[in-house]
């Protein structure tokens, strides 16, 4: 596999970790400019602290390749417990950090090619699995981060990859070299480029042998040559270039979501070792169902931890508003709870109903999994609705930390924007921001689209939901067959 130049040994701590990202001086164009010294940005740094921090606090398990100590981001799922370990690692830290944690569309990414290569290989006789699990040991014994491209920018959804009026709207190979390929095209919505070493590249949708170019997955260090990142604008994401006052920004230290880009690639050279399935078009499928449903059992333990948090800001404001053991405020707040222990339940439960595939990798109940991400779209919108409810309107008038700071105003603030003893006004506000950052715009549109739209869910569950068996159990029950003899 092609390895990054600048990395000279595994990294250990955060600091190294930060310090790889700097080496690597990958571009981000952001707010229209092209901004360098990413990690140092104060567009990118809360995003790059939410992924340190799964160095700072690593879930370490043992590799099932080489039997070393690695991070479980970078782990092949080898059992339930594994499959339940990744769902409790995503709400530990969820909790701690408030923000999506970047990681999960790259270890998901890293477990379907585990299981499709394998796949291929037994079909076609091909060498993609080996080749991967080469790039697989360098993630885990280097200790890299790595990100997930899967949805493409799509254009017209009523076409497919090699319908759409520009073939370049789904990522596809344009040239053929002896030594790789070329690939053109643009993913959109990629999470986590600020604090990544590696991206994984792989197909959107199922595809007929027409497509066959768009069949194609490969991995490559994120700053190579020939892709363009454009950073998407976030709900008030100005105020982060306002670093002398943090408190507006809400989640200061670890943002709103993952940081999300457009990457275009603009006839991008891979080399074969990094190229994991190439226009083994009837496996694009397989690869899709894989990935998502590793995808959507995240979902009720990564939401959930961030549910966590919420409430427990909304508690806090209710606590110094005096309202926190009021009847129907108690009776609001349990059901914030409620929703997200199903949330979370959903994650438990497919993972603990997961399966082995013929790979030896493991991987969550395709079902449940997707009922998890589906209930996801919904209940993180109720529970914003409850918060928004029980905190009450500053949360859309407070003014900013500079009129805090103002001598002649601040004093006024502090005063008429008081609750209890319980907190000081400025701790209200900081709460009151935490929630406005993590239940605003760009935080709840993750709910609803991350890991595919709500339609994408019901389209896999009626697909597994077996009907005509279900009719028959009903039928069985009733003595229909009987009645009518078949007819
Ligand atoms: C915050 C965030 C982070 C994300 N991170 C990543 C990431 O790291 N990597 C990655 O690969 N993706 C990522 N995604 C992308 C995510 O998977 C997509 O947003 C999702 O699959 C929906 O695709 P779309 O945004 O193109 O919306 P669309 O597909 O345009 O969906 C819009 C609506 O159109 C409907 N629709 C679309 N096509 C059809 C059709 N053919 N027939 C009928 N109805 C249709 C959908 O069901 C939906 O209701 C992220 C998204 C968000 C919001």
């Amino acid at each position: 596999m092609s390895e990054i130049s600048t990395l000279k040994k595994p990294l250990e701590t955060a600091e190294e970790y930060v310090q790889s990202l700097r080496d690597m001086k990958t571009e981000i164009w952001a707010l229209g400019e092209k901004i360098t010294g990413i990690p140092d940005h104060p567009l990118f740094v809360p995003h790059v602290n939410a992924v340190a921090k799964t160095y700072e606090m690593p879930f370490p398990v043992k590799s099932h390749l080489t039997g070393h100590t690695i991070n479980r981001f970078n782990h092949i799922h080898q059992s339930t417990d594994d499959l339940v370990a990744k769902v409790k690692m995503l709400r530990a830290l969820n909790q701690q950090t408030g923000c999506c944690i970047q990681r999960c569309a790259g270890m998901d990414a890293l477990n379907a090619t585990y299981i499709v290569t394998y796949e291929i290989d037994q079909k076609y006789g091909t060498d993609y699995h080996e080749r991967f699990k080469q790039f697989l040991v360098y993630l885990q014994d280097y200790n890299l981060v790595t990100i997930g491209g899967m949805t493409d920018v799509k254009g017209d959804r009523s076409k497919k990859a090699d319908q759409q009026r520009d073939p370049d709207l789904f990522v596809h190979v344009v040239a053929e070299r002896e030594d790789g390929i070329v690939v053109r095209g643009a993913k959109a919505h990629l999470t986590g480029v600020s604090g990544a070493h590696e991206l994984m590249v792989f197909p959107t949708e199922n595809m007929k042998e027409d497509a066959k170019d768009y069949a194609v997955v490969f991995s490559c260090p994120v700053n190579t040559p020939g892709i363009t990142y454009i950073f998407g604008r976030q709900t008030n994401d100005g105020r982060k270039l306002d670093t002398e006052h943090p408190i507006d920004q809400g989640n200061f230290k670890y943002a709103c979501v993952g940081g999300e880009c457009i990457a275009v690639f603009d006839d991008v050279f891979i080399p074969w070792k990094d190229v994991y399935m190439y226009k083994e078009y009837e496996f694009a499928g397989m690869f899709v169902e894989a990935f998502a449903t590793a995808h959507r059992q995240n979902y009720g333990a990564c939401k959930g931890g961030i549910a966590d948090v919420l409430l427990g800001a909304t508690y806090g404001i209710c606590k110094v508003n005096g309202v926190e053991r009021v009847g129907h405020v108690r009776d609001k707040m349990a059901d914030m709870i409620n929703l997200t222990e199903t949330l979370y339940a959903g994650s438990i439960a497919c993972s603990y109903e997961g399966r082995p595939t013929p790979s030896g990798a493991w991987r969550a109940d395709t079902m449940l999994a997707n009922i998890t991400k589906h209930n996801t779209t919904k209940f993180v919108y109720e529970i914003d609705r409850i918060a928004h409810d029980l905190v009450g309107g500053l949360l859309a008038t407070l003014p900013a930390e500079a009129d805090l700071r103002n001598p002649e105003i601040g004093p006024l603030i502090e005063r008429y924007l008081a609750g209890n003893e319980s907190m000081c006004t400025e701790d209200k506000i900081r709460l009151y921001r935490l929630v406005e950052t993590l239940s605003g715009g760009t935080a709840v549109v993750e709910s609803m689209h991350g890991a595919g739209s709500p339609q994408s869910q019901r389209i896999m569950m009626l697909r597994d939901a077996k009907l005509e068996e279900k009719l028959k159990l009903a039928q069985k029950l009733v003595d229909c067959e009987g009645a009518c003899g078949g007819q």
